[in-house]
């Protein structure tokens, strides 16, 4: 499905991305993980084309699709949540969904028509539902808590109906409750949608209970791959990461 390369990332003499080659099979919930400043974002960049590889290919359904713009990449399926839900701050939670579903499906409607097509409406009403959005639908974007925000920059990418979907700490700022809640989220929603998901975390406790698999960076390249059990036991990540700031990560590895 989406098969990484070989993948070379340089900003002037820094290496962000070391012959990076990773794999992320059909309907997969992969973690990437690792300290501060090891890549993970820049990854993510390239894979959604907002970064150009250095040197690598990024394959997906057995197209090169490195180097191709933004846009065309999510034309591909290839989706990424954003912290746009702010930008709406006057548009309730439905709306900014019914937005995103019409310009999916290229369905001009009247924002405030009592009566958009069905199929909006639909599916719509399916986001609300799989991200547990329906208690906050008619409220306004700009008014809803952050975890919730959070939760419609996922349902903003969602509607796009990609085949891969990229999630950059989709917990970042959440009090200990709520980022389970999310992950509960995240994970229900990959099932679900028998999507790929890839998800950017620092929490490895949110990690290892919710990931199928985890990739861990260190300074650009892979350090190691595998399993929950595999990573917590590997002495190299024990390393990697007692080296580094990420408390979350000392306590829990
Ligand atoms: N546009 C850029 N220009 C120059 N250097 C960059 C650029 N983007 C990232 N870097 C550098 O590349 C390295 C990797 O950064 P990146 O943001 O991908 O790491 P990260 O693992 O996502 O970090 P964090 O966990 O702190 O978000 C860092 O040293 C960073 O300073």
């Amino acid at each position: 499905m989406l098969h990484l390369d070989h993948l070379v990332k340089k900003f002037g003499g820094l290496t962000a991305t070391d012959d990076v080659t990773l794999d992320f099979p059909a309907g997969s919930l992969s973690a990437i993980i690792g300290p501060n400043g090891a890549g993970k974002t820049t990854l993510f960049n390239q894979i959604t084309g907002h970064l150009v590889p250095t040197s690598g290919r990024i394959m997906f359904d057995g197209e090169n699709i490195s180097g191709l713009k933004p846009a065309a990449i999510v034309r591909k399926g290839i989706g990424r949540a954003f912290q746009v839900a702010s930008i709406f701050p006057s548009m309730t939670v439905e709306e900014a969904l019914a937005t995103a579903v019409s310009a999916h499906n290229r369905t001009a409607f009247q924002l405030h028509s009592a009566f958009p097509p069905l199929n909006v409406r639909h599916q719509t009403e399916e986001l609300l539902a799989l991200l547990g959005m329906e208690p906050v639908a008619r409220s306004l974007s700009g008014e809803i808590s952050h975890g919730d925000q959070k939760l419609l920059d996922v349902g903003l990418a969602l509607a796009l109906n990609p085949k891969v979907l990229l999630l950059d700490e989709p917990a970042a700022g959440m009090g200990p409750e709520e980022r389970w809640q999310m992950m509960d989220t995240v994970k229900h929603l990959w099932k679900s949608r028998n999507m790929t998901l890839i998800f950017i975390e620092h929490d490895i406790d949110l990690v290892f209970k919710t990931a199928e698999i985890i990739h861990v960076l260190r300074y650009g390249a892979v350090l190691a791959s595998g399993k929950a059990h595999e990573i917590r036991g590997n002495p190299e990540v024990i390393k990697a990461y007692l080296g580094s700031e990420t408390d979350t990560v000392k306590d829990a590895v």
